[in-house]
């Protein structure tokens, strides 16, 4: 295979074509991800397209397969091959020249990710060791520039690569030797990620290797993704406050030699909204999205810009022929809306995971906690805010089917269910949870199961709550797999920390007040609440006793992990379960907006 392949005007208008392909299937591809994401977490970004957004077409699935297929037929030798039939099949293929993160949140792990997550092969020459983990980096040690020079040849001489995406270039020769390499072995884009300072604050690159960066990266850059320390580092301590500002940085950038630039405006202060500003040496372009309010934003750099490596890696095959036109600079627009929204949909999914004790976590890249396998219901710790769990002896006293008490409480507010049927037949139980489901998911309520798991997988309910003295959560995590959810009941701060070891989604802390509901309960009161609340790495309910008199002094523990109250007997052993529940609901809802 050649490099670039030849650019006759045939294939250049074929690649032109292609491009157009390529461009629907990535809108499309992102499409089809936002129907997957389609949940509480998806949040349009304001974008202001040079290309517009195809909406309407229903058959993006097949665009996108067989564009990818007309690419690869085009592999074979620079120019398209009969039909649509692949002879030899080729990975999109990005490579990482970049530093290794040994917290994995960011660096060459985030890349690897990242490019697994979007289905693109990612291969590695690293730069740098770091010790590094949420609290910063405590320990950087820099691998010989011949060395470097030894895994870039290894991998370029043989291995196919469409995209480079460099991240940590810690010394000035390893991006001489950066340089070296792409001349030697010419790839069609490279996405550079000036870094050199991480989000903690650590000096990741010599100072002194501005000027090699201004002389010799950028001009190798097909798109620039600068934040705003290092656009600002970049240009010589310009001060960016606004996004005037960086527009004219992204201008200023753009001078020195990238083909485009992308300046990200995620530390813009007093910004409600995250604008980047993507500057083509022609337009601008502004992509906004409400922030994601999370600690667990490391590697959203790293990320994003491998994410755009491998979006454009996926249209690789029209890119070296049309370069540098208006159309190419589309492309690395598209790749890097496309990446935008993937690194937002994975913070948001994300926002609730507790890894390390630093003040920045790292994010799940493959979307893994929230997903819910077409039921369109998935978990989070914000759905314990108002968390219903059901009483048969109660219902029956009160003469209510199940399924009527279910709906008045998610019609009163109710944001999660759990089905407590201590009593019931196996089969009934099922039965029970069926019908209790399908009035649930309309409302994405997840509904979870008291102690039985065997109910849970019967009835494909979202999950399960579990005692100490029930199945352990480790169990029913290899039960029920990855995507249910799985409540674990706690009053010691051990327990809490087995729950997480285990696998659990949420803890239930209990007896907050003495309760009749549950015979011989302990009760642990509000100080043994606000105590496994500080200790858990999980989100926590309280229960047992909690009531519309006592529910406020419970939220106002000060623990920001307590995200809401279980109630039994407040809700359903009372005449109307919809008038408690949204009685119950708008007390804590005016509770938590006065606290804010
Ligand atoms: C949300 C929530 N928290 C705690 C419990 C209690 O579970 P467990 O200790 O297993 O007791 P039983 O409910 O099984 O009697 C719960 N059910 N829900
Ligand atoms: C099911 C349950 N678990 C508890 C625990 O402490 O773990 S207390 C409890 C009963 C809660 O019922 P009510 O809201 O009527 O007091
Ligand atoms: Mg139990």
């Amino acid at each position: 295979m050649k490099y670039p392949p030849d650019s006759t005007p045939a294939n250049s208008a074929a690649a032109i074509f292609f491009f157009f392909f390529s461009a629907v299937s990535m809108a499309c591809s992102g499409l089809l991800f936002n129907s997957f994401v389609d949940n509480k977490c998806f949040r349009p970004c304001h974008l202001k397209p040079a290309v517009p957004y195809p909406r309407s077409l229903s058959t993006s699935r097949f665009y996108l397969t067989s564009s990818l297929r007309i690419s690869m037929s085009m592999e074979e030798n620079g120019a398209p091959t009969q039909g649509f039939e692949v002879s030899r099949k080729k990975l999109p293929h990005v490579l990482t020249v970049a530093g290794s993160d040994s917290g994995a949140g960011a660096g060459i792990q985030a890349d690897l990710k990242a490019c697994a997550a979007r289905g693109v092969y990612c291969s590695t020459v690293i730069t740098a060791v770091t010790a590094q983990n949420t609290a910063g980096v405590q320990g950087v040690n820099i691998v010989p520039d011949e060395f470097v020079a030894q895994q870039l040849r290894s991998v370029l001489s043989d291995m196919e690569v469409d995209v480079v995406k460099t991240g940590m270039l810690p010394s000035i020769e390893i991006v001489k030797v950066l340089q070296r390499s792409l001349k030697e072995f010419p790839v069609r884009a490279v996405v550079v990620d000036p870094v050199m300072v991480s989000t903690s604050g650590d000096v990741l690159a010599d100072p002194s290797i501005l000027s090699s960066f201004r002389e010799e990266l950028l001009m190798m850059a097909d798109i620039l993704t600068p934040n705003l320390k290092e656009a600002s580092n970049l240009l010589g301590g310009m001060r960016l406050e606004t996004v005037a500002d960086m527009r004219h940085a992204a201008k200023l950038l753009h001078s020195l030699g990238p083909r485009s630039v992308l300046v990200k405006g995620g530390d813009l202060p007093e910004s409600f909204d995250a604008v980047d500003v993507f500057f083509d040496g022609e337009e601008y372009h502004e992509l906004r999205s409400p922030r994601v309010k999370t600690r667990n934003t490391h590697g959203t750099g790293c990320t994003l810009a491998s994410c755009i490596a491998a979006e454009l890696a996926k249209g690789s095959s029209m890119l070296s022929a049309v370069k540098v036109t208006p159309l190419w600079l589309c492309m690395c627009f598209y790749s890097y809306a496309l990446a935008k929204r993937y690194v937002e949909t994975a913070l948001e999914y994300s926002k609730d995971i507790i890894l390390g004790n630093g003040a920045q976590g790292p994010f799940d890249h493959f979307l893994r906690l929230k997903h819910n396998s077409g039921t369109g219901v998935t978990f989070s710790g914000n759905d314990l805010f108002l968390y219903a769990v059901t009483d048969s002896g109660m219902n029956e006293k009160w003469g209510r089917p199940m399924e009527v008490a279910v709906k008045e409480a998610i019609e009163g507010g109710a944001t999660i269910i759990q089905l407590r049927e201590k009593n019931a037949e196996t089969r009934k139980f099922i039965e029970t949870a069926k019908a209790c489901l399908k009035i649930c998911r309309p409302y994405k309520v997840p509904l979870l199961i008291n102690d039985r798991i065997d109910v849970a997988l019967a009835s494909d309910a979202d999950g399960v709550h579990l005692g100490q003295s029930d199945t352990p959560a480790q169990v029913a995590r290899a039960l029920l797999g990855p995507e249910k959810a799985i409540g674990v009941s706690c009053k010691t701060v051990e327990q809490a920390h087995q729950a997480w070891v285990d696998g659990a989604d949420y803890i239930g802390c209990g007896g907050v007040y003495p309760t009749s509901t549950k015979a011989n309960n302990t009760t642990v009161g509000l100080d043994g609440l606000k105590t496994v609340c500080l200790a858990s790495k999980l989100p926590v309910v309280a229960i047992g006793g909690i009531n519309a008199s006592n529910a406020i002094p419970v939220l106002g523990i000060g623990a920001p992990n307590l995200k809401g109250v279980a109630v039994v007997s407040a809700v359903f052993d009372r005449s109307s379960v919809a008038t408690e529940t949204r009685n119950l609901h708008s007390m804590l809802t005016e509770a938590v907006s006065k606290a804010n």
